[in-house]
C-alpha cells in the first residue's frame, strides 16, 4: 500500500510589523514547522489586511501579533515582556467637551478584543518561570505613538492597567475575529511611552526579550 505523507501544517500565525521583529521572534522558534511568521507592516490597517490574507489563504489554529512596544511608566520596564490581557483600540472614537469616547460609547462595537487567555497566562507564567520579567494586562492600539506626558497619562487614564502600546494588535484581532481563530498579542517593550525622545529607544533589549517570548511559545502551543 502506498504510504502518504503529510507536510506538517503550520497552526499558528504570527504577525509583526517589520523584518528585525521577525527575525526575532524566528531565533526564539527555532526550526518548528507549528510556526509561520510574517511581516504585516506598521499600523493597524497593514496588520488587519495582512493577517486577513494569510488567515483566508491557510488554516491556522491561532494568531499571534508580536513586535515591540512602548512601556507604560511603573507598568513596564524597558526590555521586559507584556502579553496581553485585552487589546484595545484606545484613540479609535470620538472627542467630546466632557472628554474621549471610546467607540463603545458611539455604540460601533467594542473597543476591547478578547484574547486566548489560556494560553495568553501561559506563555506569561513561562516566561517569568526562566526569569524574563512578563506582565499580563492590557496593550492598547494606537494609531499615534505617543510622544507627550499628558498623552500618556490621558491613555493611562482611559485604560486603567494599560502596561503597553503599540500599532497593530487590534488590527490583527478585527481579521483572527472575523475569522473565528483565537488571537494574542506579545510585546517586547523597546521605550517608554510618554516624551518622544527616539534616541532612548533599547531596539536591541526589546528584540532580546521578543526572541525569549518566541522560545516561550514553542513549550505553550
Ligand atoms: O529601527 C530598528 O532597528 C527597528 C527594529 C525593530 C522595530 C522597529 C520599529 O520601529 C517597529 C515599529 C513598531 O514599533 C511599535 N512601537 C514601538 N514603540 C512604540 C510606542 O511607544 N508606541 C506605539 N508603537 C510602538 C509599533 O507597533 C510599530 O509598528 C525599528
Amino acid at each position: 500500500m502506498e504510504h502518504v505523507q503529510r507536510a506538517v501544517e503550520a497552526r499558528c500565525l504570527i504577525v509583526t510589523s517589520v523584518e528585525a521583529e521577525l527575525e526575532a521572534v524566528k531565533r526564539g522558534i527555532g526550526d518548528n514547522e507549528r510556526f509561520r511568521i510574517i511581516v504585516g507592516g506598521v499600523g493597524q490597517a497593514a496588520a488587519a489586511a495582512s493577517t486577513a490574507a494569510a488567515l483566508a489563504l491557510g488554516h491556522y489554529e491561532r494568531v499571534i501579533n508580536m513586535g515591540i512596544g512602548g512601556g507604560f511608566r511603573g507598568a513596564a520596564d524597558i526590555g521586559t515582556i507584556v502579553v496581553a490581557s485585552e487589546i484595545v483600540a484606545a484613540d479609535l472614537g470620538a472627542e467630546s467637551a466632557d472628554g474621549f469616547m471610546l467607540i463603545d460609547e458611539l455604540g460601533f462595537g467594542s473597543a476591547r478584543m478578547m484574547i486566548d487567555e489560556s494560553a495568553s497566562r501561559q506563555v506569561a507564567a513561562a516566561l517569568n518561570a526562566k526569569g524574563f520579567a512578563a506582565a499580563y494586562a492590557p496593550i492598547l492600539t494606537v494609531s499615534t505613538v505617543t510622544g507627550t506626558a499628558n498623552t500618556a497619562e490621558a491613555l493611562s487614564a482611559r485604560i486603567p492597567g494599560a502596561a503597553a502600546e503599540a500599532m497593530e494588535g487590534y488590527g490583527v484581532a478585527a481579521a483572527a475575529k472575523l475569522m473565528k481563530v483565537p488571537v494574542m498579542e506579545i510585546r517586547g517593550i523597546s521605550n517608554a511611552v510618554g516624551p518622544r525622545d527616539r534616541d532612548a529607544w533599547r531596539i536591541k533589549d526589546a528584540l532580546q526579550a521578543l526572541e525569549a517570548a518566541g522560545a516561550a511559545l514553542t513549550e505553550v502551543i
